[in-house]
């Protein structure tokens, strides 16, 4: 928390008919219980609060009636004859308290007052600090998919978000989407965009995916960008998007916010939040494919979606079962991986820490970043591609994943690749080669235990700027050629595994899972591109462990 700098009012004010001394600066708001008796009483209450402004959802003036004073629910309080005397006017803050998980409520606390015009400058004072919040947004585009997750995602926007915005003054304008692709095309052609300061999404992760094709590529457009070009680099969108969770495995909103909780995330939008986030463009013999946030999965996770897409109607429970369906069919897959690794950057796929609210390795992998892309703008000569030397793998795969972010979810609180970064212009390469059964299944099982999922002989973990995949099938002749001068054996193994399906690796095509939509090609060039899109939100905040020494309070 900050310090509490110049203050610009300091009043004695009471709460629930204690007194209090309330201080606003420019970044706190305090109320410290004035003491009667120094002697500690460990029954009393917390004797000082204190809020950040940066927090603070609106201040609200409380009328009052015939001695009675309107009540959150609408309801009327009488107000007691103690009070009555001098301090009938009052006001309420709303502001953002956390509970547990990362979760976020809107709590209130109403100041009393002696005299109705300090009432008002108070109550003017906290607007005017509002107001000066530039990261706020005023007007909101939200597109509301009433068939994602359990198909809650309407009643959850107009009982728990629609409220809360209303009270924040944020306006908006809905569009519940009519069909699949609808807010998609509504952003690319349509909508205007020059009125709104964010776009909200109520949905999965699919919903997610429509919002950031439809936003990147009219940035694309607008800025004159071909987004068919593999090495051009794409111009960042400058709207927003905030996330309200109503799908089946909402990872983009619990990797950014902790929890999938819609009051949390439509506080992190009130009060501004950004974070910046990586996105893979995917391209087929330079044509566009899609973009992609958090997973890019061929084999397992491929599998898993087609599979799943037929169960629809079961909600996200769908997942579960065809995951268990593809665990048992085992299939294994036959191709060429070929990668950049990231260079220059800090971290690695295996290190203990994590990407978190204010990341530095992000901080610093994105400037590192920004000023290679200066660099190569000057010098024509070289290309992206020039620092850094390809590395290829061929072999059979059980899974091959690309997760840009931790891809945590309720599933997995950690994640396909728990120390990703959202921000460091990377993605990290999986590579889960063919193994029994039971080894995948400890592979799978790691994912929900503190046990590292990549400490395993047939796993391999890369973190990447870009990579291309080619099946076995789509490789040229002379590519096959190669494979079979450096490895003969092995390819008659592999013919006999062709042949005979029942030794548990007969081959087979499977799809690309992009972030849960299938791709319609297998043969693919991916690149992630740094910090291209912002979301309403914060990374992930450490949990308080001890007292926070910079409090007002606790000095
Ligand atoms: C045995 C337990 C194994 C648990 C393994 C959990 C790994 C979970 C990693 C999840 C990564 C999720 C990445 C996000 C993908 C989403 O973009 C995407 C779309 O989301 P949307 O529907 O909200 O629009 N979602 C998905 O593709 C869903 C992937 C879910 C995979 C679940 C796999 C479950 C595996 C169960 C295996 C059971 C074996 C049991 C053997 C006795
Ligand atoms: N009105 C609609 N009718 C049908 N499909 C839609 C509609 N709006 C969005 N979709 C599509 O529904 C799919 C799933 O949406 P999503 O919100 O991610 O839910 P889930 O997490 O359950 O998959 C996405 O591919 C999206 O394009
Ligand atoms: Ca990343």
């Amino acid at each position: 928390m900050e310090r509490p700098g110049r203050l610009l009012l300091l009043s004695e004010l009471r709460v629930r008919n204690t007194a209090y001394d309330v201080s606003l600066s420019r970044s706190l708001l305090t109320w410290k219980r004035r003491v009667s008796s120094p002697v500690y009483h460990p029954f009393r209450p917390s004797v000082c609060h204190s809020v950040s402004v940066s927090e603070i959802i609106s201040v609200r003036e409380e009328e009052e009636e015939n001695g009675s004073r309107r009540r959150e629910d609408g309801s009327w309080k009488k107000i007691k004859e103690r009070e009555e005397k001098d301090y009938r006017q009052a006001f309420t803050v709303l502001y953002v308290e956390r509970c547990r998980q990362h979760r976020w409520r809107c709590a209130e606390v109403t100041f009393t007052c002696s005299d109705a015009a300090l009432c008002q400058h108070w109550i003017s004072s906290i607007r005017e600090q509002l107001a000066a919040i530039t990261s706020r947004p005023k007007h909101l585009l939200v597109y509301i998919n009433p068939y994602g997750g359990k198909r809650q995602g309407k009643r959850i926007y107009e009982q728990k978000v629609a409220p809360l915005f209303a009270l924040a003054g944020v306006s908006t304008h809905v569009i519940v989407t009519e069909f699949a692709n609808h807010a998609r095309d509504h952003l690319k052609m349509e909508a205007e965009l020059k009125k709104f300061d964010g776009v909200v999404c109520v949905g999965g992760d699919g919903m997610f995916s429509e919002i950031i094709h439809g936003l990147i590529w009219r940035t694309q457009i607008d800025n004159s960008v071909d987004p068919n070009c593999p090495d051009e680099t794409l111009s960042t969108c400058s709207l927003r998007i905030g996330i309200i969770p109503a799908g089946s495995t909402d990872c983009i909103c619990f990797a950014t916010v902790g929890t999938n909780d819609p009051v949390t995330s439509a506080l992190h939008i009130i009060v501004g939040d950004s974070q910046p986030m990586d996105v893979c463009s995917v391209h087929h013999n330079n044509t566009f494919l899609r973009y992609s946030v958090s997973l890019l999965g061929y084999g397992f996770y491929g599998d898993v979606l087609t599979d799943s897409e037929r169960k629809r109607w079961m909600g996200p429970a769908r997942y579960d079962l065809s995951g268990l369906k593809m665990f048992l069919t085992h299939h294994c897959y036959e191709g060429t991986v070929s990668y950049l690794p990231a260079r220059g950057i800090i971290g690695t796929p295996r290190d203990a820490a994590r990407c978190q609210s204010g990341c530095v390795v992000c901080q610093h992998n994105g400037r590192l970043h920004s000023e290679r892309a200066e660099r190569y703008e000057m010098d024509d000569t070289s290309d992206c591609e020039s620092d850094g030397e390809w590395r290829t793998i061929r072999g059979k795969f059980l899974a091959i994943n690309a997760a840009s972010m931790s891809c945590a979810c309720p599933r997995s609180p950690k994640g396909l690749s728990p120390a990703a970064h959202l921000a460091d212009g990377t993605t990290d390469l999986i590579l889960v080669r063919k193994c029994s059964r039971f080894d995948f299944l400890r592979h799978l099982l790691r994912h929900t235990s503190k046990d590292d999922q990549f400490d395993l002989t047939f796993v391999e973990v890369h973190r990447v700027r870009r990579f291309r995949f080619t099946p076995r099938h789509c490789q040229s002749d002379s590519e096959l050629e190669l494979d079979l001068q450096e490895n003969g054996k092995h390819q008659i193994f592999s013919q006999i595994c062709r042949d005979h399906p029942a030794c548990g690796c007969a081959p087979a095509y499977s799809s690309w899972n992009c972030d849960g939509e299938i791709l319609t090609h297998t043969a693919i060039d991916v690149r992630a591109h740094c910090q291209l899109i912002k979301l309403f939100a914060r990374g992930i905040e450490e949990p308080p462990v001890f007292e926070d020494l910079t409090n007002p309070c606790a000095i």
